[in-house]
């Protein structure tokens, strides 16, 4: 048939199936095409895949971001579903990061969904970090946020960093137009025993939900270009008196130790800085990190440094009895069951000191630093711990 052909349907640029699917996003004039084409070509990567991270990735998948990374290194457990809704039932046991993919596949499957089924520390970050325009860490320890930071540092990407715990939550974003980094507000760690998890204090679940939800704006706005994001300033949520606040931060600092004018933090200086070292608290709750090397089989000695008398009643299996008051002069039994390990399997083993409750082997592990041993952790918490969070059956004295 002659005669003029038909008009475009469409020259936005968007598919008619984005027009479709996004069209309530379309409709707003200050998102509009743009906003939605910027965040079809941006990539996010989210930190933890737990009660900040579940409404996070979820809102970046729906609302249809180009590439979304999650990283978590954690198994799904029963008590965590009250909050991280992006998982169910049905994934009690599995990969945090498996069950979150198909969540996210399941509410738009047009997105790319990358899996990092790993722990994010200093050795693979630059790797992973690298991959995405803008980080968003929904992690939940001291050790992550310095690293995660000073990585976006590095990168110079934006990050999108928010917390939870109890009845209270927060967020900002760093390092993002000039703005300051975690590093120029906090250059000191506070006190380890200031630093609570979720697993401690408890969280009311709807909590990260908030501020997990605001997170994911912030990451929008940064990668779709739109509003102001909220660099230099933090709000803060009190759920009990329903209180949102937004107070001003300091700007950059000129001497900040990692994005300061002088500074000489580089790539090599990140991968070697030890951040469980700096911030004096782990990444993971050893006794977690512990059961996953039992688990996996990987090298490692266990000293139990409680009296003699107390090995005699009840102790893990394998774990080697050097009391504390005796480990200075035993250095050399720990070397040499190293040694057997490392003819045997030809790898490094790590050293974890365990006690009853978690003093003692602190001071023995400080012991170990100072001679020589400096990979060796203490279990936080002891046998105590073990006999509540892992092994219900382990008898206790
Ligand atoms: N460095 C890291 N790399 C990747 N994921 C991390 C890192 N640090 C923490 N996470 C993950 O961040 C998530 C934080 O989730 P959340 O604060 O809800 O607590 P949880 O650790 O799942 O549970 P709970 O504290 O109740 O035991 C966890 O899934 C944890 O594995």
């Amino acid at each position: 048939m002659n005669g003029p052909p038909f008009p475009t349907a469409s020259v936005c640029g968007l598919t008619p199936e984005m027009i479709h699917r996004y069209s309530r996003h379309l409709l707003l004039p200050s998102f509009g095409v743009d906003g939605q084409l910027n965040l079809s070509k941006a990539s996010i990567l989210v930190v933890g895949a737990g009660g900040l991270g579940s409404p996070i990735a979820m809102y970046l998948a729906a609302c249809g971001v180009g590439c979304l990374g999650i990283v978590d290194g954690d198994n799904v457990e029963l008590n965590n579903l009250h909050r991280q809704i992006i998982h169910t039932e049905a994934y009690v046991g599995e990969p945090k990061v498996k069950s979150a993919a198909a969540t996210c596949h399941a509410i738009n499957s047009t997105v790319r969904v990358v899996e990092h089924r790993e722990a994010l520390l200093a050795s693979n970050a630059l790797d992973i970090m690298s991959q995405y325009d803008v980080i968003v860490d929904a992690t939940d320890n001291l050790p992550s946020r310095y690293m995660i930071s000073d990585c976006c540092v590095v990168l110079n990407k934006p990050l999108v960093s928010g917390a939870a715990l109890g009845l209270e939550g927060q967020l900002t974003v760093y390092h993002y137009n000039g703005g300051p980094c975690y590093r120029c507000l906090f250059p000191t760690p506070p006190p380890a025993t200031a630093c609570q998890r979720c697993s401690d204090s408890g969280v009311l679940g709807v909590v990260p939900g908030i501020i997990g939800c605001l997170q994911a704006l912030e990451a929008i706005k940064v990668a779709s270009s739109i509003g102001k994001p909220l660099s230099g300033r933090m709000l803060l949520f009190d759920a009990l008196s329903g209180h949102i606040r937004i107070v001003k931060l300091r700007g950059r600092s000129l001497n900040c130790d990692v994005c300061g004018e002088n500074s000489m933090f580089t790539r090599e200086t990140f991968q070697s800085f030890d951040y469980e070292n700096f911030t004096q608290s782990p990444f993971f709750p050893r006794i977690t990190e512990y059961k996953k090397r039992v688990d996996s089989s990987e090298p490692h000695i266990l000293v139990d440094v409680r009296p003699a008398h107390h090995f005699q009643i009840t102790a893990l299996t394998n774990s080697i009895s050097i009391p504390l008051s005796s480990l200075k002069e035993n250095f050399a039994v720990i070397d040499s069951a190293m040694d057997e390990i490392k003819q045997g399997t030809g790898l490094d083993a790590s050293i974890y000191v365990i006690c009853r409750r978690g003093n003692d082997s602190q001071r023995a592990a400080k012991l170990l630093h100072e001679n020589g041993f400096s990979i060796a952790k203490d279990i936080i918490g002891g046998l105590e711990s073990w006999a509540q969070e892992i092994d219900h059956s382990f008898p206790m004295y």
